[in-house]
């Protein structure tokens, strides 16, 4: 389905109420983005970033009437009768990278940074993932990525065998590749999640490193670290088939869950894992553990 996007550039004081009244208006979306883009950091979760000059981007179904919004936006004292915006028409594919826009190098724990492949790396000593997920899930801004990645940097990987149970983009096998690991297994039900993964491997020089199967193909392993960042309800329905990717004394990190499902999934998987403290970002949790 095509879009409109409607930019309207703003002093950061007053971006929070312009984009109020976009929302109040129709919009199905409301970003904000520094308008000059200068260097900044990632927003966490539930901050909204303002910027001196900040454009705020109201998202809006194709058939929806803009004259009709602009003509609202105008009689606010906020804007005025000729507020200066721009309305630009956007494929599906335009929208869902738009978030390219605001993804930048951004560090999880103490060796990892994770780059967008069209950026500079920060820090060249570090561990960089070179990361362009295309249209994968899985960049590094979302916390339940963030979880797995601060979990696997606190790891000693020298050698591992990993599994990424719906690897998306791939991040979280590349980084386990890049901290050490010796052999990835990358697991998803989306074809493009593979397509992604291995161009993210590639791109990282690691290619030869990672194997990736859609579920019905995946093959028999018992590996040192697993991984499964996709939500509670597959967690719970594919216990089995998670805790058996594990050998004695392995790890595991699950993510995906919200907070009030995390003590449920953590009982769950305790029947096989001697269990770690639950983590929290905000609304999401990692659970992890040992296989006993
Ligand atoms: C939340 S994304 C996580 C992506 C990436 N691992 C990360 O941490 O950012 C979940 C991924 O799991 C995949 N997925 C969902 N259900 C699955 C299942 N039953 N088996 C395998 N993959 C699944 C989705 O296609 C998606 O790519």
């Amino acid at each position: 389905m095509p879009w409109i996007q409607l930019k309207i550039n703003s002093q950061a004081e007053y971006a929070e109420q312009i984009g109020e009244m976009l929302s109040a208006n129709g919009a199905q979306a409301v970003t904000f983005v520094d308008a000059k883009d200068t260097p900044m950091y990632e927003p966490k979760p539930g901050e909204v970033m303002l910027w001196p000059d900040t454009q705020i981007v109201g998202l809006y179904d194709a058939q929806y009437d803009m004259s009709q919004v602009i003509s609202q936006l105008s009689k606010s004292k906020l804007l005025g009768k000729n507020f200066n915006h721009k309305l630009d028409q956007l494929e599906d594919k335009d929208w869902e990278r738009e978030w390219m826009v605001n993804f930048h190098p951004m560090q999880f724990g103490k060796r990892l940074w994770i780059c967008p492949s069209w950026r500079d790396v920060p820090d060249p000593n570090a561990v960089n993932v070179m990361l362009d997920p295309g249209l994968a899930f899985g960049t590094g801004t979302h916390a339940t990525t963030s979880l797995c990645l601060r979990w696997l940097d606190s790891l000693e990987l020298s050698e591992a065998t990993v599994v990424d149970f719906g690897c998306g983009s791939g991040i979280l096998g590349i980084a386990a590749l890049k901290l050490g690991a010796k052999r990835v297994v990358g697991i998803d039900i989306d074809p493009q999640a593979l397509l992604a993964s291995q161009d993210n491997a590639n791109r990282n020089d690691i290619g030869e490193k990672i194997e990736l199967y859609l579920p019905e193909h995946q093959p028999e392993l018992k590996a040192d670290v697993v991984l499964a960042n996709i939500l509670a309800a597959p967690l719970r329905e594919l216990r089995t088939v998670i805790t058996g990717y594990c050998k004695p004394g392995g790890k595991l990190v699950l993510s995906g869950i919200l907070d009030n499902q995390a003590q449920e999934i953590n009982d769950l998987y305790s029947q096989d894992f001697v269990m770690e403290p639950i983590e929290i970002d905000g609304e999401w949790a990692r659970v992890s553990g040992v296989k006993k």
